[in-house]
């Protein structure tokens, strides 16, 4: 590593290989699960399962309720990797130490990731508990400048000027609609716009209004892509 935030491909490289030579499980999609969804990993069968604490390189959770572990398993047969517990930029992480683990996902051969996390709703038409699917972001940080792209580009992870546009994938968006609909769940079943905030405070009124009026449908401080 060359200095607290730069963190160069063989640092990545290093934790990959360290999870890939402690599991079996070669998995093809990463779950982050945010706040309340911690169970879902869980879930899994055949788990390995390892303590952000006990990996070489992985940051620390600090967040209560964020159980700070890598859970690797089958979910319906399907191999996968889900992180119970993520990292946000209010905790004091670099941007670059937040998306620390998705760089490692990639390198795991991870080529589907499913983001989560609570949010707080400003479309009218929502309810509270629904599930919103994300068609787009606004990220404010990053637009300010505050990106875990900034430095030198590693290309092997993607190109220097990477497009916004169709980064939710549309055929997995359209799935998890239609997966809802045959659960007979889509009342409670969203498709809008998330905006990203640095927190750690709450937005005040003012700033809730100006996000509703810029046509964001849900907040968080959990960074996105
Ligand atoms: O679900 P996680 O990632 O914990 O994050 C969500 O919960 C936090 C507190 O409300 C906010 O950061 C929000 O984005
Ligand atoms: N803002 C508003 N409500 C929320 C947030 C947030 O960042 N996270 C969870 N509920």
């Amino acid at each position: 590593m060359h200095n607290k935030d730069q963190i160069c491909h063989e640092d990545y490289q290093k934790t990959a290989d360290w999870l890939l030579s402690h599991t079996q499980h070669r998995p093809k999609v990463a779950i982050i699960c945010g706040s309340g969804l911690g169970m879902l990993a869980d879930a899994l069968e055949c788990q390995d399962s390892f303590k952000y604490s006990d990996i070489p390189g992985f940051p620390q959770s600090t967040v209560k309720g964020h159980a700070g572990r890598l859970v690797f398993g089958e979910l319906k047969g399907k191999s996968c990797v889900c992180m119970q517990g993520r990292f946000h930029m209010y905790e004091g992480h670099s941007l670059s130490k937040v998306t620390f683990p998705v760089r490692v996902f990639k390198l795991l051969g991870v080529d589907t990731l499913v983001v989560t996390n609570a949010a707080g709703s400003l479309a009218d038409s929502y309810n509270c508990g629904d599930i919103m699917i994300i068609r787009d972001h606004i990220n404010f940080p990053g637009l300010a400048g505050l990106n875990p792209l900034n430095g030198p580009n590693d290309d092997m992870f993607g190109p220097r000027f990477p497009p916004m546009s169709g980064v939710y994938d549309k055929s997995l968006r359209k799935m998890a609609l239609d997966i809802c609909k045959s659960m007979g769940v889509s009342q409670y079943v969203q498709e809008g716009v998330y905006c990203m905030v640095g927190g750690p405070n709450f937005e005040s009124i003012a700033e809730a209004r100006l996000l509703h009026r810029l046509g964001v449908d849900a907040v968080g401080k959990s960074l996105k892509v």
